[in-house]
């Protein structure tokens, strides 16, 4: 079964009262339970796309459907109770401890005490900040990413069907990024929430999202697919030119390794380095075989769930997986390009 469209924009334009166009003739939907990246070069409209569905910003022409229902004919108030909303400086009360910001939305709604409380000690859980530590302090009181993770706790206060994520991880390290977009994965995949994140990270785009929506400038739409699709097949130069360098790598990372890429067990070379497990992505494998020493003839074991060889595994092998996985995303693109992205993989050398 097809699965239910949640937000629709159809034919959306925004000039802004200066004349700026921010976004043209813009279309695309987000289905159920989906997390769409919304990516593209600085100023091309991303923000005032996002902005727009929740009504912080007005579309000049066309209609942004939420439900079904025609977003400017709802209620700006009632509608944002039904959408969260986290940015990059995500915008805490300062004067409001960590439990009063996210119990904002839940107070305008009425919950009594006992509600709004079980809530908060359940969303901070959730967002591994346990309430005993952290429901009476306020937003100084608490790290860079803490504070961002307090802030997707008080977008999800009122367990709204639709998220909208403005560079929410924008303002951290990287390293606690990753941290963060990890856990964001778990609260998402725990909640099923419907999400759009806005991202000029296309490495952030491919690992978080189930389907990449990429604008120009102007707001224009140059594709939407899944993130193997955008990588393996961008529709435009425009597209390729935002993505740059590296798509081969971002491929090996998305794609796994499956029973079809395998070799015999028996050709494996004893003393056998370590395995590579079935469904590993194809970065780990990819490493494994760049790490091989010259006596394993470049050759991996396999192994399934419960341990056993189940087959062996060469570069070739990878290739091939990659092939595989960039035609089964779609697209016409000849495997010379996927060749040609393959050869721009570091380490390619040494494993071959
Ligand atoms: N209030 C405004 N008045 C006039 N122009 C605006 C306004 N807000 C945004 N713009 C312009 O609209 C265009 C799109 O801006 P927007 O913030 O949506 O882009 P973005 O893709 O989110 O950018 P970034 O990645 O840099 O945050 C830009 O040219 C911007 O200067």
């Amino acid at each position: 079964m097809a699965a239910r469209t949640v937000i629709e924009l159809d034919t959306v334009r925004k000039a802004y009262p200066d004349g700026t166009v921010a976004v043209e003739g813009l279309s695309f939907s987000v289905r159920e339970h989906e997390v769409l990246a919304l990516v593209g070069p600085s100023g091309c409209g991303k923000s005032t796309t996002l902005r727009m569905v929740n009504r912080l910003v007005e579309p000049t022409s066309g209609r942004i459907l939420l439900d079904g229902e025609d977003v400017t004919a709802t209620d700006p108030v009632a509608l944002r109770r039904r959408i969260g909303y986290v940015i990059q400086n995500v915008g805490l009360f300062p004067h409001r401890t960590v439990e009063a910001n996210i119990a904002t939305v839940p107070g305008l709604l009425g919950w009594d005490r006992r509600r709004t409380r079980a809530r908060v000690s359940e969303l901070l859980d959730l967002v591994g900040l346990p309430a005993a530590t952290y429901a009476k302090r306020y937003p100084h009181e608490l790290s860079g990413g803490e504070r961002q993770r307090i802030g997707v706790a008080r977008a999800l206060a009122t367990d709204p069907p639709v998220l909208l994520m403005d560079e929410p991880f924008g303002a951290v390290d990287p390293e606690f990024r990753r941290h963060l977009q990890t856990e964001f994965q778990r609260i998402q995949r725990e909640t099923g929430t419907t999400v759009i994140l806005v991202t000029h990270d296309i490495d952030e785009a491919a690992r978080l999202s189930d389907r990449i929506t990429v604008l120009s400038r102007g707001g224009k739409l140059e594709q939407v697919a899944s993130p193997l699709a955008v990588l393996a097949h961008p529709a435009s130069e425009r597209v390729r030119d935002f993505i740059g360098d590296g798509s081969a790598s971002r491929m090996l990372a998305l794609a796994r390794v499956q029973t079809v890429d395998l070799e015999g067990a028996d050709r494996i070379v004893e003393p056998a380095p370590p395995p590579v497990r079935l469904g590993a992505r194809l970065t780990d494998a990819f490493e494994a075989v760049a790490a091989l020493p010259g006596s394993a003839m470049g050759r991996v074991p396999v192994v399934g769930e419960s341990g056993d060889v189940v087959g062996s595994l060469t570069a070739d092998g990878i290739l091939g997986a990659l092939r595989r996985a960039a035609d089964a995303a779609g697209g016409d693109a000849g495997a010379a390009d996927i060749q040609d992205a393959v050869d721009n993989v570091p380490g390619r050398e040494p494993a071959v």
